[in-house]
């Protein structure tokens, strides 16, 4: 390992989540010398997370793999009077994945195309310096400066990368959706679909879920408050009467919880040597929270843009705008757009989250959030205000 912390670099990626083993393994694929840095001890580890993921074809990997847990066939969104409304499509279908594998199989495909990985190994500053970065790692108590052309910030959503070189705020935090989660055995599931609770106020801001995983659920919730604590949350909706009989023979067998930034995508991911991604953007669902496809996405734009800036010798923050160019084309209106609807669904009451569910209580094949509002509005007129906004 010391070896690899003593050479030097033309990309340093910081965090061997999903954005960062991406990042680091199209850097590599296209030649270029890439060192991938990860502060825990087991890449994948500890796991903060529900683990779902959509569109996980897209990524040219195979399902076979044994990281796959469930396929997700679609949803039911379950309102607080119990009501359930199926939806269906490609918004709802994907996987459920072993997110301890999935992480590891990642790195370990960017390995295989040269990325130089070494773990329990933080980064703890940035220097610039003519030809780029240089990169402040601690392994095992001791003190390393990497050289490096270029920096992908892909540490998560705490991101102290992306402090460093004033692309995020520490006066300006972003939102974060606080989650806690059991994976436990023995939940009576329906079918292949994941599940959805908006309750107001058993999980205030947020919802909770559960999720299929093969022998195992993960049943889990956000909030964004801070009058409580997310397990405080959780514990209190094992509790509600509409799980007893789903809940009544499960058994936790393991305890996850974190935080997921939800407030929408930072502003500037790219700066001369630097870019952000994952997490550490806001580059999440505010809608869902749901971060891993997203992550993965970005992450490979930035492996791309960073090896087309080798090749180029140019690494200025013009040359690395083309991966800002291209995620926010991709994703950026959607963002913003859900990061609206989550405003709007936080101001809904028990009552108004009923009524919506009334009015969409046929099954949804490919969520039309326009249709569905027309149709709130026509049975609730009182709800206008709240969607004013969106249908102009
Ligand atoms: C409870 C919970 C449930 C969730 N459920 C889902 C879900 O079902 N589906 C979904 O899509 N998303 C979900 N998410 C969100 C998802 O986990 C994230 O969006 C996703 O992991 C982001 O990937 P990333 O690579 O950007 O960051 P991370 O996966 O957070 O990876 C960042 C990595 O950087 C490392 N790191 C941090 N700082 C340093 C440093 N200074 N030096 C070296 N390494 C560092 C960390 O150890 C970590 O390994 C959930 C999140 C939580 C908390």
């Amino acid at each position: 390992m010391r070896w690899i912390l003593k050479d030097e670099y033309d990309v340093v990626v910081v965090g061997a989540g999903p954005a960062g083993s991406m990042a680091s393994y199209y850097a590599s694929k296209n030649g270029v010398k890439t060192l991938l840095v990860e502060k825990s001890q087991e890449i994948g580890e500890p796991v903060r997370c529900a683990e779902a993921i959509p569109k996980l074809e897209e990524f040219n990997i195979p399902l076979s793999e044994e990281f796959v847990r469930s396929y997700i066939k679609g949803g039911y969104l379950i309102a607080p009077n119990g009501k359930k409304v199926e939806i269906r499509g490609s918004k709802t279908e994907g996987y459920v994945v072993e997110r301890k594998i999935f992480d590891k199989y990642l790195a370990i495909r960017s390995a295989k195309v040269g990325t130089k990985i070494a773990v329990k190994s933080r980064v703890v500053d940035l220097y610039p310096y003519k030809d780029g970065f240089k990169v402040k790692v601690i392994h095992l108590g001791e003190e390393y400066t990497v050289k490096t052309k270029i920096v992908i910030a892909a540490d998560g959503m705490e991101s102290s990368v992306a402090e460093m070189v004033g692309l995020r705020c520490k006066k300006n935090p972003m939102e974060v959706c606080s989650c806690a989660e059991y994976e436990m055995t023995g939940v009576k599931l329906l079918d292949k679909h994941m599940m959805e609770f908006y309750f107001g106020d058993l999980s205030p801001k947020g919802y909770a879920w559960i999720f299929p995983k093969g022998d195992t659920a993960n049943v889990g919730l956000g909030v964004i408050d801070k009058s409580k604590k997310a397990i405080d949350y959780l514990n209190e909706f094992l509790e509600h009467p509409i799980l007893e009989d789903r809940l009544k023979d499960a058994t936790p067998v393991e305890f996850k919880c974190g935080g997921v930034p939800v407030g929408g995508p930072i502003e500037r991911t790219v700066d001369d040597n630097i870019m952000v991604v994952g997490d550490a953007a806001g580059q999440v669902s505010p809608l869902t929270g749901g971060g891993i496809y997203l992550a993965m996405s970005c992450g490979s734009i930035a492996g791309e843009v960073a090896s087309k800036a080798v090749k180029k010798e140019d690494y200025s923050k013009e040359t690395l705008m083309e991966y800002e160019r291209r995620w926010k084309k991709k994703f950026y209106n959607t963002l913003m757009t859900e990061l609206k609807y989550k405003n709007i669904l936080q101001k809904l009451n028990e009552e108004d989250l009923n009524i919506i569910a009334e009015v969409i209580d046929d099954k949804l094949e490919d969520i039309d959030v326009k249709k569905i509002i027309f149709k709130v509005i026509k049975k609730a007129p009182s709800l206008l205000k709240y969607f004013k906004d969106i249908i102009g």
